[in-house]
């Protein structure tokens, strides 16, 4: 997509004007982290960092930008500086893919102030969307175990956000994408069936299938329930399957879109079965998300491929991770952002997080936050109880923040869709099953290092009236 730096709130420029003639070379520190996991979930997982490596290593503003800013009252030299306008600052992140936890930083910003309040809108926006859409994603994988998924979902999705959804599904899990451009410009696999209306187009469904696989037979798929699965639309399949192994080619499967899944999907595996199609997969698509799936694998339903649209690519029910962009520190001093609501204060400091893990290297469910070049954290506070804290000593710290980019430019090394999705595959593994369940999962426990703690609540104490 074509993204040029106006991709951002009115706001973000008008503060920028006015440090642009007030304070020009100051130094910001910003957070991106949010506040709850979406779905009711044990953890997320952080999407969309390349995207917004690759938008901002480039971001500028084209001369129609200019000129409509020109039109809305911004000053002449703002206006000359903003067509010279780059992103010249420092990242430090978590990997993309990883497991991430609510109330601590997931991403840093270290920037000239206006370049890093000028970029927020485009970085929560891309952020937000993909790492909600990799977490539903991550949820179905759960469900489906070792099933093959297929994104569907392009039609229904909030208008352009497909495009971005169907990136983050195989970050999640997902293994193809109907999603043609998708495929394309993120190099990851596409895959796709038939529609009812093909087969409506005939006379006949049985010429339909025919014609199809004739000109398609490679991974043809039949859909099978445009008028009754059991009686017509497997019984044709079953035809043409035959018709096809006397050429040397094997239907691909049959897919059902209606009906109760679990049910038409054991009678059509006996009748494939019976008719020697054992190899003819069944392909279940309509509605499909982590819980319907999770009930049609415990209802022992043979289902070989999900297909799944609406719900992965809107991340139903959850409509946005509500991910934040809080000043943490400006020209080396720590700053804070209080609240009535004791979850809301932010953290002062450009900070990093360490993950603990246990002997075996599995993640112990505990991340803690500390000043960025704090040496031997060895107890983490809860943020608010002072009764409660962690002995570190007896944990392996893995840092999570690395530094990503460096003066505006990459300074990692470029990861394809499929090796950021095995990464993440690889992190989940190491969080222990509890904080994966649907219902009421383990709490994973976020801490402040003692001195963050001490240091953040000599500030609430300093901005208190
Ligand atoms: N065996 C099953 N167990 C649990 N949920 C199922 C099962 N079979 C289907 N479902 C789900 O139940 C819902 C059925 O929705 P609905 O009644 O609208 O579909 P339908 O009437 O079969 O299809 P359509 O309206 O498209 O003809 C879908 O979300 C579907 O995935
Ligand atoms: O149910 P979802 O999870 O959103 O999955 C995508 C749905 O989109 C298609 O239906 P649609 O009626 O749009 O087209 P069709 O003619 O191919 O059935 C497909 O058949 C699925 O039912
Ligand atoms: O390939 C399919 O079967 C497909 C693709 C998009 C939406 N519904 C179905």
């Amino acid at each position: 997509m074509n993204i040029t730096a106006s991709y951002t709130d009115l706001y973000q420029l008008t503060m920028s004007q006015v440090y642009f003639r007030t304070k020009p070379d100051g130094r910001a520190v910003y957070d991106y982290y949010f506040r709850n996991n979406p779905f009711n979930g044990g953890y997320s997982i952080f999407a969309g960092l390349e995207d917004v490596l690759n938008i901002l290593e480039n971001l500028k503003f084209s001369s129609s930008d200019v000129t409509y800013l020109e039109q809305h009252g911004f000053e002449r030299s703002f206006l000359d500086y903003l067509k010279d306008f780059r992103f010249r600052g420092n990242i430090f992140s978590s990997m993309e893919g990883d497991v991430v936890f609510p109330n601590r930083p997931i991403l840093q910003v270290e920037a000239n102030i206006i370049e890093a309040q000028i970029i927020e809108t485009l970085l929560l926006n891309l952020l937000n969307f993909q790492t909600l859409i990799a977490t539903k994603a991550s949820r179905i994988r759960h469900s489906a175990k070792s099933e093959t998924l297929l994104d569907m979902g392009l039609r229904r999705a909030h208008a352009t956000g497909g495009y971005y959804a169907s990136r983050a599904a195989i970050i999640g899990g997902f293994d193809s994408t109907s999603n043609v451009k998708a495929a394309e410009d993120y190099d990851i696999p596409s895959s796709g069936t038939m529609a009812h209306s093909f087969i409506q187009s005939y006379e006949d469904e049985l010429q339909a299938f025919r014609d199809f696989a004739k000109i398609r037979p490679k991974n043809c798929v039949l859909l099978i329930d445009t008028y009754n699965t059991l009686r017509s639309g497997l019984p044709n399949a079953i035809t043409v399957a035959k018709e096809m192994e006397d050429n040397g080619e094997q239907l691909l499967g049959v897919r059902l879109d209606s009906g109760d899944l679990a049910y038409l999907a054991k009678k059509a595996r006996k009748m494939l079965d019976d008719a020697n199609l054992g190899y003819v997969k069944i392909v279940a698509s309509n509605q499909l998300d982590e819980f319907v799936i999770k009930s049609l694998k415990d209802q022992g339903a043979p289902i070989d491929i999900f297909g799944v649209g609406t719900n992965l690519v809107t991340g139903k029910p959850d409509a946005a991770i509500e991910g934040v962009y809080k000043l943490s520190e400006y020209n080396g001093e720590p700053r804070i952002k209080l609240s009535e609501n004791i979850i809301k204060v932010s953290l002062p400091y450009k900070k990093q997080v360490y993950r603990m893990l246990d002997k075996n290297g599995m993640f112990y469910g505990a991340d803690a936050v500390a000043v960025f070049n704090e040496e031997n954290v060895e107890r983490m506070e809860h943020s608010f109880d002072s009764n409660k804290s962690l002995e570190l000593t007896r944990f392996e710290h893995e840092p999570l923040l690395q530094q990503v980019m460096k003066n505006g430019k990459k300074v990692m090394p470029a990861r394809t869709v499929s090796e950021i999705a095995e990464y993440s595959k690889s992190r989940l593994e190491k969080l222990p099953e509890e904080y994966k369940r649907f219902q009421n999962p383990h709490i994973y426990k976020i801490g402040l290092s003692t001195e963050l703690k001490k240091e953040r609540d000599k500030l609430v104490l300093k901005h208190k009236f």
